[in-house]
């Protein structure tokens, strides 16, 4: 069913990043492909930008070997363009905003695959604030546990011997404030000039990108563009290990319940 936006949304254009291995997540195959409620992570996620009449194209980076993505019904999806991955998000994240070049839009939405229970009214809420400010704009959430900084060297031997207990974890060194400290995370809605040409700017000469970018922001933010983090609902999970796949099933559960 798609959803009706607002006249002044404009037409953007959205980046699924959707090829990684899912290495945390430890499951037989890529973690974007495991089945939530009869459908693929991926397909929840895409699903949703689908739905909306203000994206023009969702633009899917997927493995240069994926041999699960041409089986799905939304490989056939009009509005679906696949791109190659890269070897790490932000690489594939590139090719995705090489292909949106062009394309007569201004804005892209950059939206993690592994992220299927992002809140519909967040990302139409998120795009119309970029519009009116007509500045980068993500989603995220305020830090609500106290946050630690461990010390940088591990546990030595000599302290494992004395204590002759098997410590686990790290030490804690500081507390660090968690006033103006956030979460990040996806869609991030970005000028697609400015992304392109920060991603460009870090970029070196054998083509790899500066390992600090590691979302669309983080780009921006070392090029000098502005960037707002605007509340996303604590639904907006990552799907990183399995524990999370339980979670996730269960806000997909409750959106289905909702309509
Ligand atoms: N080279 C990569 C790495 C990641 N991603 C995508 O970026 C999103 C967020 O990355 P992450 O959660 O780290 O996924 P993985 O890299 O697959 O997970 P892991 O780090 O556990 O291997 C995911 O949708 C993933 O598919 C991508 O498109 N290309
Ligand atoms: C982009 C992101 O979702 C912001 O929190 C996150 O960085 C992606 O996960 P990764 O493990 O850093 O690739």
């Amino acid at each position: 069913m798609s959803q009706k936006t607002d006249s002044i949304l404009p037409n953007v254009i959205v980046a699924i990043p959707a090829a990684g291995v899912g290495s945390r997540m430890g499951a037989s195959q890529p973690k974007q492909y495991l089945s939530l409620l009869g459908q693929t992570v991926l397909e929840h996620t895409v699903n949703k930008f689908l739905s909306l009449d203000c994206v023009q194209n969702v633009v899917i980076a997927i493995s240069k070997t994926d041999p699960y993505f041409n089986q799905l019904p939304i490989a056939s999806h009009p509005k679906v363009v696949v791109v190659d991955g890269g070897k790490e998000r932000a690489d594939s994240v590139a090719n995705a905003v090489n292909w949106a070049k062009g394309k007569g839009n201004d804005w892209i939405l950059v939206h993690d695959a592994a992220r299927p229970c992002v809140d519909k009214r967040d990302v139409l809420n998120l795009i119309k604030q970029a519009q009116t400010s007509q500045r980068n704009a993500i989603l995220g959430m305020p830090v609500k546990d106290t946050m630690k900084r461990t010390k940088k060297h591990a546990y030595s031997q000599d302290f494992i011997q004395s204590t002759g207990a098997s410590v686990a974890g790290e030490q804690i060194d500081h507390t660090v404030s968690r006033n103006q400290l956030w979460h990040a995370f996806t869609p991030q809605c970005c000028k697609l000039s400015e992304l392109s040409s920060a991603l460009t700017e870090l970029t070196n000469d054998k083509g790899q990108l500066d390992g600090r970018v590691t979302d669309e922001a983080s780009a921006l933010e070392l090029c000098g563009f502005d960037v707002d983090i605007i509340e996303s609902s604590p639904k907006n999970i990552k799907i990183t290990v399995p524990d999370d796949l339980l979670l996730a099933e269960f806000y997909l559960k409750s959106e289905n319940n909702e309509h």
